[in-house]
């Protein structure tokens, strides 16, 4: 498949559509120009754009919780308690496993055995089973914006559906829904895949509704350097803009040590904004998200809380549009409505008395440049291996080994450039392998790397990124030897 980063023709696109409402019967609920309707007919308080835009104009950080799950009415109760009790800026919509694979099947009998059970029998809301109808029942009994969120490769059907059920916000991307989530999807499929998803978003712009698309910033969410994800979270922004997307987030997820993590968002609001400059894309609208820790969590529900408010202070610092907040039931699975609602009512107390604080430091600085010139080389590198188009760039960048996520199933990934703590806990390039680093950058990498050596009196090696994944589970950040 001959990938090109170009806004796909009418032609091509509403040829894969036709090939796309087969999928499962609810596709034909599916009818664009009653569906462009609907949203206009919605108030412009239901618009995630529009909430984002005015948070960042107001330099506010915005709280939303993660939250899905099987039968429509339960889904409803859940998010209307979120959002009275949880005071939830933003909701989401959690899509459950199956259809994320799109195994809508399995998600029919996980939706029959949660109405026999009375219990949620799957992990997520099923949308596409559910249809647009289901869909609209969800937006039309909530009055705060909601959110798709998900992991799903192959999501052009569920876009199909979730837009025109209401929905005013996605996530996902072609490499971000694929090597942290897919064994074995190759990126040509997954980064057409996600033209067609920006590429339907486009065309809602061009009718006159905004929809918010996000990438999915933390990728593994383990020991990924801050640069890695950032370039990745870009050139995803960028592949969105050329398909007609105004409106977009771009997040990170909380590594660990204050100063990087404050600095590594400021980055990468900053790149993302000049990137679409240098590139042509004037009037995109560019906010951040940071994703609370995503490592293993503790079970003891007030050291979860600490967690929680620990990630809530750096969104606050770093001036997050907002904040994606995790529960004390982290460590169980999926939360409680009042769990899930006892994390965003810590995430908002923490959040409004850092919120006239900002975090100015040299320090802040110093790791701002770094890592403003390592996600530069990352992506610059990716436009020079597609002979300036992104798309092929982007994939063969992957091959190469020059994008690479820690830990990532995708046997696509090369997985061989190694991430380590060093001694304050920020994440480096231990092993840079394919990462096309300028010299003074891997230099600066191995001398934070021998210096956490030098102070633990070992040689710096793999044992430390072991010890670093194993840490949380001991209540640390920073893996110390035995
Ligand atoms: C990206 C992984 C995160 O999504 C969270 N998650 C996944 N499904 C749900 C769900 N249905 N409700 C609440 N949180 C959820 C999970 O706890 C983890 O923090």
């Amino acid at each position: 498949m001959d990938i090109r980063n170009k806004k796909l023709s009418d032609d091509e696109f509403y040829g894969i559509r036709k090939e796309v409402m087969e999928q499962w019967p609810t596709g034909k609920e599916v009818n664009f120009e009653e569906a462009i309707d609907y949203h206009k007919a919605m108030p412009e308080s239901k618009s995630f754009s529009r909430k984002l835009a005015n948070a960042k104009k107001e330099r506010k950080t915005l709280i939303q919780p993660r939250a899905g799950v099987a039968l429509i009415d339960e889904h409803i109760k859940l998010l209307q308690y979120l959002q009275d009790k949880g005071e939830a800026d933003l909701l989401p919509t959690t899509i459950d496993s199956y259809t994320r694979q799109n195994r809508y099947e399995e998600a029919e009998v996980g939706i029959k055995e949660s109405i026999h059970t009375q219990k949620s029998m799957l992990n997520g809301f099923p949308a596409v089973n559910h249809g647009v109808f289901g869909c609209r029942s969800i937006i039309e009994n909530l009055d705060t914006p909601v959110q798709v969120r998900h992991g799903t490769p192959d999501a052009r059907l569920l876009t199909e559906i979730c837009y025109a059920g209401g929905f005013t916000s996605y996530e996902g991307g072609g490499i971000s829904y694929n090597i942290p989530y897919a064994k074995d999807v190759p990126l040509e499929r997954t980064i057409y895949d996600w033209m067609y998803v920006d590429r339907l978003t486009g065309i809602y712009e061009e009718a006159g509704v905004s929809i918010n698309r996000e990438p999915y910033g933390p990728l593994t969410g383990t020991l990924v350097p801050p640069s890695m994800s950032n370039a990745v979270a870009i050139i995803e922004a960028m592949l969105a803009a050329e398909q007609g997307v105004k409106n977009v987030t771009v997040g990170y997820g909380q590594c660990g040590n204050l100063v990087q993590d404050v600095a590594a968002l400021r980055v990468l609001e900053e790149l993302t904004e000049e990137y679409l400059e240098k590139y042509g894309y004037e009037d995109v609208t560019v906010t951040s998200v940071l994703h609370q820790w995503m490592g293993g969590f503790p079970q003891d529900e007030s050291k979860a809380f600490a967690v929680i408010s620990w990630g809530s202070s750096v969104a606050a610092l770093a001036k997050a549009t907002k904040v994606i907040v995790k529960t004390p039931h982290e460590a169980m699975g999926v939360p409680t409505m009042e769990a899930n609602a006892q994390g965003l009512r810590c995430t908002k107390q923490a959040i409004s008395l850092l919120a006239d604080q900002e975090l100015k430091s040299s320090a802040l600085e110093l790791e701002k440049a770094i890592i403003k010139g390592e996600t530069c080389a990352i992506v610059d590198k990716c436009f020079e291996l597609g002979m300036g188009d992104l798309a092929l760039g982007a994939i063969r960048a992957v091959k190469a080994g020059v994008l690479d996520i820690p830990f990532a199933p995708s046997k696509y990934n090369a997985g061989k450039m190694l991430p380590a703590r060093d001694f304050e806990g920020a994440v480096r390039y231990l092993n840079v392998a394919n990462v096309p680093l300028p010299r003074e950058l891997k230099d600066f990498n191995q001398g934070k790397i021998e210096h956490r050596a030098k102070m633990e009196k070992r040689k710096a090696s793999f044992q430390m990124v072991i010890d670093d994944v194993y840490a949380i589970s001991k209540g640390r950040l920073v893996g110390k030897p035995k």
